[in-house]
């Protein structure tokens, strides 16, 4: 009997309202990223999903994301694992400094290719694969039996943390996980089968404007 994978990208942070590179740095929630992610919350409260367990990042945005949605489906008390393992992409050299100034230094495209592609690494950071190197381990040892023995998992996370594992389960190419952008907030609902591979995939709210 195979179980339930629910992803959500903590909501709003300090620094994303800034538009300062994050990484692995540790600012906290801004209003609307506590609404955000009490509406991802409520999402899946109508949805009707009961979790067995949480799994969040070691950075206080994502824990928060995760308390707020396990609040919304009245599972406050949950046991939640946090792990490192799980913290956003590392900006490096780039963490603190404010997006658009990187823009005009080093060229929009440039930027793009730092934010967005799977193989080029920022300076002193990961790239996504760097990213997915340490994620990928940990999602298979630490929470994929759990979701094939009949489990519903949360994980709350981050922006490119998790798109590491949707390139994986959505079996996207390196061209396509360039566009992927994931919305703060808005929790993916996968089922997979007995072998791993994804049966079935919702998305509660809207991504479109995810950038
Ligand atoms: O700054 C960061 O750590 C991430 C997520 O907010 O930004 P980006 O969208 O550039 O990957």
């Amino acid at each position: 009997m195979s179980g339930t994978l629910v992803l959500v990208r903590h909501g709003q942070s300090d620094w994303n309202l800034k538009n300062l590179f994050t990484g692995w740095r540790d600012p906290d929630l801004t209003e609307l990223g506590v609404e955000e992610a009490k509406a991802g919350g409520k999402a899946l409260a109508e949805y009707g999903i009961k979790f067995d367990i949480a799994f969040t990042s070691s950075l206080v945005r994502a824990q928060r994301t995760c308390q707020f949605v396990l609040d919304a489906v009245d599972q406050s008390s949950l046991e939640t694992i946090r792990d490192q393992a799980l913290n956003e992409r590392d900006y490096g050299d780039l963490s603190g400094l404010n997006k658009d100034d990187a823009r005009a230094k080093w060229g929009e495209e440039q930027v793009h290719i730092w934010r967005r592609s799977y193989d080029v690494p920022p300076p002193g950071g990961e790239s996504l694969r760097d990213t997915g190197a340490r994620v990928w381990p940990y999602y298979l040892t630490d929470i994929l039996p759990r979701v094939l023995s009949g489990q519903k998992v949360l994980i709350a996370a981050h922006g490119n943390s998790l798109r590491s594992l949707v390139m994986v389960l959505d079996k996207l190419t390196k061209e396509q996980i360039l566009k992927l952008n994931l919305a703060t907030g808005v929790p993916m609902v996968y089922k997979l089968k007995a072998d791993s591979t994804v049966a079935s995939k919702e998305v509660l709210g809207d991504m479109s404007g995810a950038h």
